[in-house]
């Protein structure tokens, strides 16, 4: 009984047992389905991540996805994943060779973007910056996806600035140079009145950066005026002609007339003339015929008033004569004397041109013509007495800053300041024009070699002296030249060019001096 009792309990402690094992094993069986279960997902999730990359790949990872889902080859697994991660191994080195080749093109992408020729300094810059950022290695995709969308930015904006047509122009040195030689040239040109408004703004845009069309604008507009000027100058030189050919014309008339009509009183006259010759024969044929001295006296009578009658007509005739003749002199007079005020104001007009064409019309100082015609005189000169003659050749120093600082507009002011400065420095002798730009020649005569040192350096000092203020900023605009004397044997142009060198040394010797040659 005892027995049957206690195997009876060992039973029930089996069972427990059996119970107690079964619900461990559900246990695992579960926790082991939700681990297979969490993995099959990742590896699910790991496919779409993979998915397309790489085909072999793709496909062993379907196959896992599968084979791990069957407990019974669950031995299969291993293998696979040791083909799989040989395969991750391989996508990985394959990335990153991609990688390093699309560093490669968007270095080189970003230098050609660097060349493009309208692309602000900013933005090359930029690129610059970009390129050195470019320098570090990728190490994921998404190191290098960000470059690719700055780049295609950088891109863009470099495409938008080359199409959009109210982007900043490009300035370009050649631009530069033309607007350059246009204010030279309209600096030399004389324009009318109502001109010189409208020149001073193009001087001013011509001061500025300037872009092509606004340079061909600029250039178009002086020719028109040019081409009005001469116009103008050529209707005048017309106007003119026609005025004298009018007066010639009608002085010729009136002589005609005036022939004409001496011709008729000539002959009117000359009429006159044979009837009072006839009738003095008849007084005397009449005399011979009369025995009776009443009746001879009364035939003298009526003889002597037929003539007298004939001699009053005569008078007559050449007072009319002589009234027709003043009268034809008094217009002819007239005629002549508008001619001749017509021609005087003409040669004014004339001798005011050409003083014009001698003269540079922003400073009023003789221009380059004058100093030619000037330097054959004094070249005359000196081979004829000998006498001492210096060419002095004047520039004035950094002048571009000037204009750069404060604006063309300034610059001319102080190049009309420094011309009249130089002139009222020399005697009336002494002669100075403006070569061109800021440049001015000096020909100064009957100065020796001594003096001719401490003459130059008193107009440096009174240039460098004169208290310039622009934009509230006190300047100090100072001069170089270069001095030369005609020797023995040498023309002029030839002194010129030593001056010329001279000036050269002084502007390489740090400038605001004279060297004389
Ligand atoms: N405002 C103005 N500027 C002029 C005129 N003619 C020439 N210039 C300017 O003069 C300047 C001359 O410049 P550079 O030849 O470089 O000489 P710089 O600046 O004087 O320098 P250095 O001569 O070497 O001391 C240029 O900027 C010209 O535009 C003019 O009629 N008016």
């Amino acid at each position: 009984m005892k027995e049957a009792s206690a195997s009876l309990s060992q039973s029930a402690l089996f069972q427990q047992r059996l119970a107690a094992a079964q619900s461990s094993l559900a246990e695992l069986t579960a926790e082991r389905d939700a681990k297979l279960r969490a993995l099959t997902s990742f590896i699910g999730h790991l496919s779409l991540a993979c998915k397309g990359q790489n085909l072999e790949l793709d496909n062993k990872l379907a196959k896992l996805r599968v084979t791990i889902s069957d407990l019974d080859k669950i031995s299969d697994v291993l293998p696979e994943l040791v083909d799989i991660e040989r395969l991750l191994k391989h996508h990985y080195h394959h990335v990153m060779t991609k990688l390093e080749q699309g560093r490669d093109g968007l270095s080189r992408f970003s230098r050609q973007l660097q060349r493009v020729e309208d692309v602000p300094d900013k933005l090359r810059k930029e690129l610059g910056y970009f390129k050195q950022d470019l320098a570090k290695p990728f190490h994921t995709v998404w190191d290098y996806i960000p470059k690719v969308e700055r780049l295609m930015a950088f891109y863009e904006q470099t495409l938008a600035l080359c199409f959009d047509e109210n982007a900043t122009p490009s300035y370009l040195p050649k631009y530069r140079q033309l607007a350059h030689e246009l204010a030279q040239i309209i600096s030399e040109i004389d324009f009318s009145k109502a001109q010189r408004d409208q020149v001073l703004v193009i001087k001013e845009q011509l001061a500025e950066e300037i872009d092509i069309d606004a340079l061909l604008e600029a250039y178009q507009t002086i020719m028109s005026m040019l081409l009005t000027n001469i116009a103008a100058e050529k209707s005048a030189s017309q106007e003119f002609l026609f005025a004298l050919n009018e007066a010639l014309v009608s002085v010729r008339d009136s002589i005609n007339e005036s022939f004409v009509q001496s011709q008729r009183s000539q002959q009117l006259k000359q009429q006159l003339n044979n009837d009072i010759n006839n009738q003095v024969d008849n007084v005397e044929s009449g005399l011979q015929e009369f025995t009776d001295t009443e009746q001879m006296k009364q035939h003298v009578i009526e003889q002597l008033a037929v003539l007298r009658t004939s001699l009053s007509r005569k008078e007559a005739l050449e007072l009319r004569e002589v009234a027709l003749l003043k009268q034809s002199v008094d217009a002819l007079r007239q005629e002549l004397g508008e001619l001749t005020a017509e021609t005087s104001s003409y040669k004014e007009k004339l001798f005011e041109q050409q003083k014009l064409n001698l003269i540079d019309s922003l400073t009023q100082l003789p221009n380059r013509a004058a100093l030619d015609e000037r330097m054959e005189q004094e070249y005359r000169h000196y081979q004829r007495h000998r006498n001492p003659l210096w060419v002095a050749v004047a520039d004035i120093d950094h002048f571009k800053s000037i204009n750069d600082s404060f604006g063309h507009t300034t610059g001319d002011k102080t190049l009309q300041v420094i011309a009249m400065a130089l002139k009222n420095s020399l005697r009336d002798t002494e002669f100075v024009a403006r070569y061109g730009g800021e440049e001015f020649v000096m020909l100064i005569p009957d100065v020796s070699h001594s003096d001719i040192g401490r003459l130059l350096n008193r107009v440096r000092e009174k240039i460098k002296n004169i208290p310039f203020k622009f934009k509230n900023q006190r300047i100090t605009v100072t001069l170089s030249v270069g001095a030369a004397k005609i020797i023995d044997g040498e023309h002029i142009l030839e002194t010129f060019e030593r001056a010329d060198a001279a000036l050269y040394k002084a502007k390489h010797e740090s400038r605001d001096r004279v060297i004389i040659d």
